[in-house]
Order: structure tokens, then C-alpha cells, then sequence
């Protein structure tokens, strides 16, 4: 076991090895999801008046508790054009400039009118300045709003918007090259045959890539034939080539003498984790390889621990790594070995229950398992009611 690489370890000797890819300028309506290269800073103050949070009148605090005579209206893209004085209010809805002299607002519910005249119905503001946004309360000319190697989420992409962003400077797209191997497979969605196994990786491969930028170029179930892979391998044009099936040692298993045929170098192969260690980790000129083992369940951990954290990092994320978070146990688990476990569990009532068996070709278990729980290699046994570290994959 001593020659297993620790997780943490291959993860970082994968994003030294392999440099981020070159950026592009998007305009911010094409760049949902995309990884920032360059910060955006806000090009305006928003909001850029003070505006009203509420229906209702805008007045001035000093002429509490009225009554007022309503002189004309502000509405959000058209404001008042005067000014307040004495005794005097305006009309105005949420989002509207408050009119200069005005100081606060009345909700429309505590205040009665009749023609021009208002008069107080209820408590009304409970200070000056009250059902007030202030300029510049969400940000001010020249703030930072989202920072070179965050992602383009929904509230970032929404806050560069609000904030003037026009184009802006992002990774380009991820090219992913996908090839299952195994004589044993067919086409998934072809049908049932009495040797044959339907192929999955490659599904759930662009299904768990499927919300990161990147273009997937399939490359189909190629079979346990060293020539074939060879030349797939010497020919593929992506950023990322990503094989599953013949990482481990059995004659049929191909993939590494395939690659080093094909002139790749590797750098790492076996790394210290269940499911997943025949885990292989090269490079061919700019071509970054992840050799993952064809057990479903192993392609699926190390999809996640590592294709997709290394799409992310080529892509430009300063934190590539996904994210855990915990959940107590709902029984005792054993003592663990020298690997980092990704045990299956199921989450009911916050609690995490394993499932029985973790061979890792078992599919099923992984559907119906919410959460991974995360053992430590030599992790001691743990009680029902002890907190773990999990990854939610729900
Ligand atoms: N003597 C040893 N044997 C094995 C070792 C070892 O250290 N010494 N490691 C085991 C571990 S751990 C794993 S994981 C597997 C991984 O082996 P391979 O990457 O060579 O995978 P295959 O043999 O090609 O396939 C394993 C299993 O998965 C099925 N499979 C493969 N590809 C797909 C696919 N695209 N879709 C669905 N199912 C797939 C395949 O039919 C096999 O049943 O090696 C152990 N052996
Ligand atoms: O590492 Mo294998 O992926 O345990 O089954």
C-alpha cells in the first residue's frame, strides 16, 4: 500500500502538472458558469439614487404626523421632477427616486387619501428615513463584485450585470474527450445481450460534467485492443482525455501501455482511496489524461474527486476542490484501512446510514445513496451519533 498516493497529493500534483487554458472575452450574456480571469469591478453605484423600498408617499420626517398634500408622483424610470416642502408629499412605488426634500415613507396601508389631501391611518414610518434605500447600499463605483477565479453563479453573474459589466474576461470552454473501454460493452440505449454489459460511464461522466463549461467530444466504447487505444489516444484533440475501464492490471488492461505508446507520459497511477485506486494521471504535450477504473462506482468517485475538480481548475476556479460538509451517523461504523473511503449512505432525518454492501460496481446502492461519507485513511470506528465528514451527491 505504501506506493498509493494520498488524495490531497494526486489532486495537487494534477493542477501543477497542468497549467489553466487560455482566456477569451465574453460578453456577460454568453459567460453563465464561466470561471473569472480578470475581477469585475462595479462601473456604477446602485442603487445609483435613493429610492423608495415600499409603496407609498415620500415626505419629510419633520412634517410628522401630517396631514400633506400629495403634489405629483415618482415612478421606478420616472422620477419627481420638484422638490418636497412643508407639508407636502409625493406618490411614489418601490423602486422609484425618492424626490429631492423627501426624506421617508409612508406605506400606502397606514395612509388615507382624498383627492390631493393625505392624512396619517395607522403608526406610519417608525423613523426618518424609514422604507429607504440609500444610494449605494448594495455597492459603490469601483467595488469589487466578483473576483478573478470565481465562477459566473447565478448572484455573481446577476450582481456584474446590475453593475454595468458589459464583457468580460473568462477561461475558454473545456474540451473533454470521453472513451469507454471493455470488450464486454455496448452502447448504452441498444439494448440487452447475454454477454454483453450496456456501457454507463461515459453517461454519467456528462451527466456529472454536465454543469460545468465544458464540450464533451465522445469518443465511444473503443475495445481491449492496445493498437486501437493507441492510436485513439495518439490522435484525440481536447484540453482533457478521460478513459474509463483497463486502469488496473489484468492482461486486458490496456489503457497505460496504450498511453505510453501513444506518448504520453504518466505522472501518478494509484492513489489511496475505495473505490477508485487504479486511478492513472498523465499528459501527452497539452493534453491533460485521467486514466479512471471502469467499476461504475470508482468512475464516479473519481469523476468527482478528480475530472471535475481539474475541469474547474483548467477552467480557472482558485478553489477547484468540491465541498463537504457533515452529517451525523445513524449507526457504528469499523475502523478504516490505509485508503480514504467514499462509503454510499443514504440521509434520513440529517442522519447517514451506509449501505451494506460498498463492492464498487454496485450501481443501485450509489442511486440511492444521498451522500458519501468521507473516512480518513486509519480513521478509528466511529459510534452511531458521531459527526462525519460527507459530500452530498443527491
Ligand atoms: N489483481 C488486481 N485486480 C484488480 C485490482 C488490483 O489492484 N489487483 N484493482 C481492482 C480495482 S480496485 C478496480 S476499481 C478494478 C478496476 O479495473 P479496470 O479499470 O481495469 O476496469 P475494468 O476491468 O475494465 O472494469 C471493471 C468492471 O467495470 C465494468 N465496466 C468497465 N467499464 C464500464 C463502463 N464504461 N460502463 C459500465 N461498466 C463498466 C467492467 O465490466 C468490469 O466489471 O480492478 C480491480 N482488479
Ligand atoms: O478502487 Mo476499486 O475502485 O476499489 O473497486
Amino acid at each position: 500500500m505504501s506506493e498509493l498516493l494520498p488524495v490531497a497529493e494526486a489532486q495537487a500534483r494534477l493542477f501543477a502538472a497542468n497549467p489553466p487554458v487560455a482566456t477569451e472575452v465574453l460578453p456577460i450574456t454568453e459567460a453563465i458558469g464561466r470561471w473569472i480571469a480578470a475581477p469585475i469591478l462595479a462601473e456604477r453605484t446602485q442603487p445609483a439614487h435613493d429610492l423608495s423600498a415600499m409603496d407609498g408617499y415620500a415626505l419629510r420626517w419633520a412634517d410628522m404626523p401630517g396631514p400633506w398634500r400629495v403634489i405629483g408622483e415618482s415612478a421606478a424610470g420616472r422620477p419627481f421632477p420638484g422638490v418636497v416642502r412643508d407639508g407636502e408629499a409625493v406618490r411614489i412605488f418601490t423602486g422609484a427616486a425618492m424626490p429631492d426634500g423627501a426624506d421617508t415613507v409612508l406605506v400606502q396601508e397606514e395612509a388615507e387619501r382624498d383627492g390631493e389631501r393625505l392624512i396619517l391611518d395607522g403608526a406610519g414610518p417608525p423613523r426618518k428615513a424609514a422604507n429607504v434605500r440609500h444610494k449605494g447600499l448594495d455597492f459603490s463605483k469601483g467595488d469589487p463584485l466578483v473576483a478573478a477565479g470565481d465562477r459566473l453563479t447565478a448572484a455573481r453573474i446577476a450582481v456584474a450585470a446590475t453593475g454595468g459589466a458589459r464583457n468580460v474576461t473568462v477561461r475558454r470552454r473545456i474540451r473533454v474527450a470521453i472513451a469507454a473501454t471493455g470488450d464486454e460493452l455496448i452502447e448504452p440505449g441498444s439494448g440487452t445481450s447475454p454477454d454483453a454489459l450496456p456501457e454507463s460511464n461515459r453517461l454519467l461522466l456528462r451527466a456529472l460534467l454536465a454543469d460545468v463549461p465544458a464540450e464533451i467530444i465522445d469518443l465511444g466504447i473503443l475495445p481491449d485492443q492496445q493498437d486501437v487505444l493507441t492510436k485513439a489516444f495518439a490522435t484525440v484533440d481536447a484540453d482533457l482525455l478521460v478513459t474509463t475501464g483497463g486502469a488496473s492490471v489484468g492482461d486486458h488492461d490496456l489503457v497505460r501501455p496504450a498511453l505510453l505508446a501513444a506518448g504520453a507520459s504518466i505522472d501518478f497511477w494509484r492513489v489511496a482511496l475505495r473505490p477508485g485506486k487504479p486511478l492513472m494521471a498523465g499528459r501527452r504535450g497539452d493534453l491533460a489524461v485521467l486514466g479512471l477504473p471502469g467499476n461504475p462506482v470508482s468512475a464516479f468517485v473519481t469523476t468527482l474527486l478528480f475530472v471535475k475538480p481539474l475541469v474547474a481548475h483548467l477552467a480557472g476556479a482558485h478553489r477547484p476542490l468540491p465541498t463537504t460538509t457533515r452529517a451525523i451517523l445513524g449507526e457504528a461504523l469499523p475502523a478504516n484501512g490505509p485508503r480514504t473511503d467514499y462509503m454510499r449512505a443514504e440521509l434520513r432525518d440529517g442522519r447517514a446510514f451506509v449501505a451494506t454492501i460498498q463492492d464498487s460496481s454496485m450501481l443501485l446502492t450509489l442511486a440511492r445513496a444521498g451522500c458519501l461519507i468521507v473516512r480518513a485513511p486509519h480513521d478509528p470506528a466511529r459510534e452511531c451519533g458521531e459527526s462525519a465528514e460527507i459530500f452530498m451527491i443527491g
